[in-house]
């Protein structure tokens, strides 16, 4: 998306030895680009979360694993290079599936191509994940309108988002975010209640940032106001992204989705997930088998921010001596998902519903 006038995706190539990203950690306060010259770099750059998000995370493990190739295309260093990548963070499924996916395409080749085709199966990845974004939000877009024209004339459409499932969370475009863009682009007058996303705040940090250079308006509002906002009927329809769904419909996603989910339920409020494939796990059956990240309590104790003099800094927001306790994502139910938004379409949260709109496809359909 655009960044003053300027066109950028969040991971790209100058060199075939190196790779740029946004560095994500400095944001909203400084628009700063890392340079990943190696596979160590890259995986740290996840663990970090200098990058995140999970098509992001699977991009960037990509472009880490071509990187690694570049210095050992040894089955060895495949295999070595895999697992340093694959153990940065066990949520998204993304992260596994694009190192499979490098995976099967380098290994039946001599030692000396490895490396160069790494490097064009990470970047037809990132492309392909541009694309998968796009479709999201083409598909997205007839729900967006319809229920804007349900609404009385001129009022805007609000829609609730939870973390960031937006451009940054992807290549481009975003997942959640890509149909709002649409409809904004669309003339649709869509307003957005930014959820900040404690501890994290990627949505003060990030989505809010985000809609802001694109001109979306948006108010960003404490976690907890969003269950107060629905039963006010202040909240049309809520969009989030998943970091992985599995086969029966059960959506993981940042930690407190699920309770915007029951909050929406509650209200009769919409409550879509929008989701590309590579994020679809369909070896796991139930939400609770999928592996929940702990994060260091340090997220929890101290916050980011900017102060008076500018300065980017840590402060603790806790008192000396108190534990937290910090888990990074949660499972939604399956029932409390209205729709899933695919980049094959709009299809009902389960597995018939996702097993019609994949395997069709699978097969051609
Ligand atoms: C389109 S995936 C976005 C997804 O990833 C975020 O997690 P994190 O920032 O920890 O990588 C969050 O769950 C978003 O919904």
């Amino acid at each position: 998306m655009k960044v003053d006038g300027r066109h950028y995706r969040t991971i790209w190539s100058e060199r075939d030895d190196r790779v740029q990203v946004i560095d994500q950690t400095r944001l909203p306060h400084a628009f700063e680009v890392l340079t990943l010259e190696d596979l160590e770099a890259a995986a740290q750059a996840i663990e970090r979360m200098v990058v995140r998000g999970a098509p992001l995370i699977g991009a960037t493990a990509a472009y880490g694993l071509a990187l690694g190739l570049r210095r050992d295309a040894s089955d060895d260093g495949l295999e070595g290079g895999y697992a340093r990548l694959l153990r940065t963070r066990p949520t998204a499924v993304n992260l596994r599936w694009a190192l499979d996916a490098l995976r099967s395409t380098v290994a039946p080749l001599p030692v000396d191509e490895r490396a160069e085709a790494a490097w064009q199966h990470a970047a037809r990845l990132c492309d392909e994940d541009v694309e998968l974004c796009r479709r999201i939000g083409e598909a997205g877009l007839p729900l967006f309108r319809a229920a804007a024209e349900a609404k009385s004339s001129g009022e805007p459409l609000r829609v609730l988002t939870h973390c960031n499932a937006g451009w940054l969370a992807t290549v481009d475009w975003g997942t959640a975010l890509a149909p709002i863009y649409m409809a904004h682009d669309a003339g649709i007058p869509v307003e957005v209640w930014v959820d900040e996303t404690r501890p994290r705040n990627q949505g003060a940090a990030l989505t809010a940032w985000e809609l802001g250079r694109h001109g979306v308006p948006h108010k960003v509002i404490a976690d907890n106001a969003g269950g107060h906002l629905m039963q006010q009927g202040l909240v049309d329809l809520c969009i989030v992204g998943t970091d992985r769904t599995t086969a029966n419909g059960d959506v993981c996603n940042k930690i407190g989705t699920y309770l915007k989910a029951l909050a929406a339920k509650a209200n009769g409020v919409p409550f879509y997930v929008a989701l590309p494939y590579p994020t679809i796990d369909w070896q796991v059956e139930r939400g609770r088998d999928i592996p929940i990240e702990e994060r260091s309590s340090r997220e929890v104790t101290h916050i980011w921010g900017r102060d008076e003099e500018g300065r980017i800094r840590e402060v603790q927001v806790t008192p000396d001596g108190s534990a937290a306790a910090n888990p990074a994502f949660d499972v939604t139910p399956a029932e409390l998902v209205t729709a899933f938004i695919t980049d094959r379409g709009v299809c009902p949260a389960n597995r018939a519903g996702l097993a019609g709109l994949y395997r069709q496809a699978e097969a051609g359909q």
